[in-house]
C-alpha cells in the first residue's frame, strides 16, 4: 500500500503527497473513518489505495504525534505564537495561557512579538525585561514589525525542517506577518496566491505549504484556550523552568502550593523563577481544580 502525507483538504477531498514527494493524489476518506469518528487531517501520514496516478482512497491513518482543532492539522512540531507589543498591548497572562496549552500538546512554542514600531522607549524597556525572562526560560523570542526587511531572514531558520503553525489573538498581526515573509519565500505560486488572497469568509481550506524544507500552515489558528485536557499534576511540566526543578521537591506529587521543601517555591523566593510566571501557574492550577469533573464512563 503506498504511503504519503495529506497536505491539503478541500471540499471533501484530501490531497496526499506521495512518498517520493513527486505528485499529489486526490483522495477520498473511507466511510469507515466516519464510523470510528476519525476524520483525516492535513498533516496525517496515511496509506492509500490508488485508483490511478491521480485519484485514490485513504485506507489507514498512521498514529498522530498531536492534533489541533483550529486549524485542523496533525503532527505539528512548533507554533509561532504571535503577540503584539501594542494594539492590543502585550499580555503576559495570555501568553502564558498559550504557552501552557501548547506545551501540553507537545508542540514547541516560539514567540513572535509584533508591532515593535509602535512602542516608545519606556515601553520598550519594559518589554525587554519580559523578552529576557522568556529567553532565560529557553523560549526563542523574535521581535517584528510590519515590512521589516530582515524579518524573513530571522524567521526562515526557525521554520527550517519543521511543521509550523501561526497562532495568536485577533488583530495581533498574523496575516501581516505571513504577508511579510511569504513573498520572499520560494513557494509554489498557487500556495502564495491562496494565502494572500484569502478573505475572511472564503471556503474552509487548510494547506501545509513547503517553506525552507519545512511546512507552514497557511491558516492561523487557536486564538484562545482552556485547559480541558491538562490534569493538575501535569501543569508544572508545561512551565519549563518548573519542570527542570520539580524533581528537587520533597514530594514527588508536589503541586508547589504549600507543601514543605518545595523547590519551586524556593526558586520563586530566590528570584530564579519570575513572580508573575508562578502567579499564572497558580491561577491555571485553580482553574483546573475548579473544572467540572468529566464523565468517567465517556
Ligand atoms: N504599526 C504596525 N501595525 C501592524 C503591524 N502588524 C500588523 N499591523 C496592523 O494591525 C492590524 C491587524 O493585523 P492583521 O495582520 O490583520 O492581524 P491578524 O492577527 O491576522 O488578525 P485576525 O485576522 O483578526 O486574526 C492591521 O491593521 C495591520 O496593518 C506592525 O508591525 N506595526
Ligand atoms: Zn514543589
Amino acid at each position: 500500500m503506498p504511503k504519503g502525507q495529506i497536505r491539503k483538504a478541500l471540499s471533501g477531498f484530501y490531497y496526499v503527497l506521495d512518498q517520493d514527494g513527486e505528485r499529489y493524489i486526490q483522495c477520498r476518506g473511507r466511510g469507515v473513518f466516519r464510523n470510528r469518528k476519525i476524520t483525516p487531517l492535513v498533516g496525517d501520514f496515511v496509506d492509500y489505495a490508488a485508483d490511478n496516478d491521480l485519484e485514490g482512497t485513504i485506507t489507514h491513518i498512521h498514529e498522530r504525534k498531536n492534533e489541533l482543532v483550529r486549524p485542523p492539522i496533525s503532527n505539528i512540531d512548533q507554533a509561532i505564537l504571535v503577540f503584539s507589543a501594542k494594539q492590543p498591548d502585550f499580555h503576559p497572562l495570555l501568553l502564558d495561557r498559550f504557552l501552557t496549552a501548547i506545551e501540553s500538546f507537545s508542540i514547541k512554542p516560539v514567540i513572535c512579538l509584533t508591532k515593535m514600531d509602535l512602542v516608545n522607549e519606556e515601553e520598550q524597556e519594559k518589554l525587554q525585561r519580559y523578552i529576557e525572562d522568556y529567553e532565560t526560560i529557553g523560549y526563542e523570542v523574535i521581535p517584528a514589525f510590519k515590512g521589516d526587511p530582515a524579518l524573513a531572514e530571522r524567521l526562515l531558520p526557525v521554520l527550517e525542517g519543521k511543521t509550523s503553525v501561526l497562532a495568536g489573538q485577533s488583530g495581533v498581526g498574523k496575516s501581516t506577518l505571513l504577508n511579510t515573509i511569504l513573498p520572499s519565500l520560494d513557494l509554489k505560486t498557487d500556495a502564495i496566491s491562496q494565502a494572500l488572497n484569502r478573505g475572511k469568509h472564503t471556503t474552509r481550506h487548510v494547506e501545509l505549504m513547503e517553506v525552507n524544507n519545512g511546512l507552514l500552515a497557511d491558516t492561523p489558528g487557536f486564538s484562545s484556550f482552556d485547559f480541558e485536557t491538562i490534569e493538575k499534576e501535569e501543569l508544572s511540566a508545561c512551565f519549563p523552568e518548573m519542570a527542570e526543578r520539580s524533581g528537587d521537591c520533597k514530594f514527588r506529587e508536589c503541586l508547589h502550593l504549600n507543601e514543605p521543601k518545595c523547590a519551586i517555591k524556593a526558586a520563586v523566593e530566590a528570584g530564579e523563577i519570575a513572580d508573575y510566571r508562578y502567579k499564572h501557574y497558580l491561577k491555571f492550577l485553580e482553574e483546573i481544580m475548579n473544572r467540572k469533573p468529566r464523565y468517567s464512563n465517556d
